[in-house]
């Protein structure tokens, strides 16, 4: 569904990434850990084209997206809810969920995507008319992914949703993120925790400086011992 080939990506004189190879097959989970600066980030901003690679190709759906502009992309329903979350405080719940439809013009489809919202996140349906600031970082998460779902994509990339969660909200994160996986959503994610995140992939890929330095399955990563040595605190995941 999506294939990356030899990208390279520079900020300036940086090269953040130096030529990266990655596949998201139709229906996956597919994981990338890597420490920080890694260029994970970098990568899903490419992808989303916010970012312009220096080489290499993005096809998506069979198609070259390399110079396609952003807005083309949630045309294309491939979706990226950012590291940050981006939402805008001061508008309300139901305000940044419409913001995540805003260039969908049937309002049956908006009301719908509405709906699905609501009924993923109960919590966003209480508090809908409140604005967005007065949620909690985990409550956010949420808003964030439900307006990534109002695009109602076919692939969704996340960055980092876990960060700054507590234990219980990350397990919630987690299961929303399987779910709508279940539920026909190829999903890309990026994360620190390695050890939930490659728990629900089906695939997973380690970035080390720009490069992808191991690939395999979620569970063949989880036992690997340099997977385990690196990013696991050297302890096999249970
Ligand atoms: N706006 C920028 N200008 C210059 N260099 C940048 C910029 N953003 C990122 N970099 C550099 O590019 C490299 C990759 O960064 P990137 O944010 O993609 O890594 P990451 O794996 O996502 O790490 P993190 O988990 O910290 O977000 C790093 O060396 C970083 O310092």
């Amino acid at each position: 569904m999506l294939s990356i080939r030899d990208l390279h990506v520079n900020y300036g004189q940086i090269a953040a990434l130096k030529g990266v190879d990655l596949d998201v097959n139709e229906g996956e989970i597919v994981t990338i850990i890597g420490a920080n600066g890694a260029g994970k980030s970098t990568l899903l901003k490419t992808l989303s084209g916010l970012l312009s690679p220096r080489l290499g190709d993005i096809v998506y759906e069979g198609s070259s997206i390399t110079n396609m502009k952003p807005h083309h992309r949630v045309e294309k329903r491939l979706i990226h809810i950012p590291e940050g979350r981006a939402i805008i405080q001061r508008l309300t719940i139901e305000e940044n969920l419409l913001m995540g439809a805003y260039h969908i013009k049937d309002r049956r489809q908006i009301e719908e995507g509405l709906v699905r919202s609501y009924e993923l996140f109960p919590i966003l349906a209480e508090r809908r008319k409140l604005p967005a600031g007065t949620l909690s970082g985990g409550q956010q998460q949420m808003l964030a992914i439900a307006r990534g779902m109002m695009a109602n994509p076919k692939v969704l990339m996340l960055d980092e949703p876990s960060l700054g969660l507590a234990p219980i909200i990350i397990q919630e994160i987690f299961s929303i993120i399987r779910k709508l996986n279940e539920q026909g959503t190829t999903i890309l994610l990026v994360e620190q925790n390695a050890k939930k995140a490659l728990s629900i992939a089906h695939r997973g890929y380690v970035m080390e400086t720009g490069h992808i330095t191991i690939a395999g399955a979620g569970t063949e990563l989880l036992n690997s011992p340099d997977v385990i040595a690196a990013y696991l605190g050297g302890h096999k995941a249970g």
